[in-house]
C-alpha cells in the first residue's frame, strides 16, 4: 500500500498535481481559490462529473496508473456522448494514509499518460482525506457549437439504434481482474477482457463526427439493456434490440453469457439512434474515426426496451443494468 504520506497535503498537490497543470494559464498554477476558464466564442462549454469508488468502480489492488486513467476516460465517454471535444478537467481525491505518496505518484503517472493522450489539461481540484476506502472524483469539460450536442431526447419511430465497439467486455473484464475466468478461457482472452475492464476506450473521435447524423445518443455504463431505456424514455419512444447483433469481441462470445454482456456495463461504448437515410454517412464517420459501428436494432413508437433472441422471442433479463442501491 505504499508508506504514509511524507509529503502532505500541499507538497502532494506541488509534487504531483501541479505539474499536470503547467502551460495552463487559467489553473493559476494550482496556487488560487479557483481556475479560470475560456470558451471561446461560437462555442458552448460541456460540463460533465463522474466518481468512482474503491470496491464499487475499481479493485483495491488494481494498478494506481490505469485507476487515474479509468477515471480520466469514464467522464471523456460522457464528453463523446455529447458529440462534445474534450478540453480540460478538475480532480477531487479522497484518500485514506494507507495510500502513500509513491502510489500518488503513480497515479499522477496515469494523469500525465491520459493527458498527452487526449490533449487534455488539469485545472484545480481538491485533495481529502478519508477514514474510509479511496474515493475519486473527476469533473470534464470539453466544448461543442451550439446546437451540434447529440441529446437523449431526439430518438423517433423508425430510426436504428447503432453501438461502437464491442460490449461485455467490461463485464467479463471485472470478473478476468479476478482471477474467475482462468479456467474458462485462454490467459490471452483473460488478460484481454482483464484490460478493457481496466481501461475503457471512449470514443472520442467518434462522438463529435456524430452531431448532425444521430438523432439521439449516450455513452453505456451501466448496462446496454437498460441504458437504452434512458434514451427511449427521454424520446418517449420504444427501443428494440436484436441480441444476436450485438457486436462481441472473440473472447466474450466464447463465453457465451449473452445476458451478462446485455446487462453487465463497464463498457463505455456510444450507443446511439439515427434515421435510416445516415446509416451511410454514419459507417462513414465510423471508418473516419477508425471505431467499429453496429445497428443492433429500432426505435418503434410506444415505451419501454425490448429485447429480442436470434429466433425473435423476447428475452427476459433479470435485470436491465447496475444500479447504486
Ligand atoms: N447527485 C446529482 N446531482 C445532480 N445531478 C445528478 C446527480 N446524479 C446524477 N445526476 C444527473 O443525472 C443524470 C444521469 O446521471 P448518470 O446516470 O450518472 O449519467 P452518466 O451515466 O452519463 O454518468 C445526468 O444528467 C447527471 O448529471
Ligand atoms: C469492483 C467493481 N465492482 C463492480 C463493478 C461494476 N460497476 C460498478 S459501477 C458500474 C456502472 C457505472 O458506474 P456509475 O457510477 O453508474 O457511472 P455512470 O453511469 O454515472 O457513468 C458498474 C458496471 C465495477 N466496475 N468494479
Ligand atoms: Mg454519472
Ligand atoms: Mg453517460
Ligand atoms: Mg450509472
Amino acid at each position: 500500500m505504499g508508506k504514509p504520506t511524507a509529503l502532505g497535503e500541499f507538497g502532494r498537490i506541488a509534487k504531483f498535481f501541479a505539474p499536470l497543470a503547467a502551460g495552463q494559464p487559467g489553473a493559476l498554477d494550482l496556487l488560487d481559490d479557483a481556475a479560470l476558464v475560456e470558451c471561446p466564442p461560437g462555442e458552448r462549454l460541456v460540463v460533465t462529473v463522474d466518481a468512482m469508488v474503491e470496491g464499487v468502480h475499481f479493485l483495491s489492488d488494481d494498478p494506481p496508473d490505469l485507476i487515474a486513467r479509468k477515471l480520466v476516460r469514464v467522464n471523456l465517454s460522457d464528453l463523446a456522448a455529447m458529440a462534445a471535444r474534450p478540453v480540460g478537467y478538475f480532480l477531487t481525491t479522497a484518500l485514506p494514509k494507507s495510500r502513500g505518496d509513491d502510489w500518488l505518484a503513480r497515479f499522477a503517472d496515469g494523469l500525465a499518460q491520459d493527458q498527452a493522450e487526449f490533449g487534455i489539461a488539469l485545472l484545480g481540484g481538491d485533495s481529502v482525506s478519508t477514514p474510509g476506502p479511496v474515493s475519486l472524483t473527476l469533473t470534464a469539460f470539453g466544448r461543442v457549437a451550439p446546437g451540434a450536442e447529440v441529446r437523449r431526447s431526439g430518438a423517433r419511430p423508425g430510426d436504428l439504434v447503432f453501438v461502437s465497439g464491442t460490449i461485455g467486455d467490461g463485464a467479463f473484464g471485472l470478473e478476468a481482474a479476478r482471477g474467475q475466468l482462468d479456467e474458462r478461457l485462454d490467459p490471452a482472452e483473460v488478460a484481454y477482457l482483464a484490460d478493457r475492464y481496466r481501461l475503457p476506450r471512449p470514443r472520442v473521435a467518434l462522438g463529435p463526427r456524430l452531431s448532425g447524423l444521430a438523432s439521439a445518443m449516450m455513452d453505456v455504463s451501466d448496462g446496454l439493456a437498460g441504458d437504452l431505456g434512458h434514451i427511449c424514455a427521454a424520446s418517449s419512444v420504444a427501443g428494440v434490440i436484436e441480441a444476436a447483433r450485438v457486436p462481441l469481441s472473440p473472447a466474450a462470445a466464447r463465453l457465451g453469457r449473452l445476458e451478462l454482456a446485455l446487462t453487465g456495463g463497464d463498457d463505455y461504448e456510444l450507443l446511439f439512434t439515427a434515421s435510416r437515410a445516415q446509416q451511410d454517412a454514419i459507417l462513414a464517420a465510423a471508418a473516419a474515426a477508425g471505431v467499429p459501428v453496429t445497428p443492433i436494432g429500432r426505435i418503434e413508437a410506444g415505451q419501454g426496451v425490448q429485447v429480442l433472441d436470434a429466433a425473435g422471442q423476447t428475452m427476459a433479463l433479470a435485470g436491465v443494468g447496475w444500479r447504486h442501491f
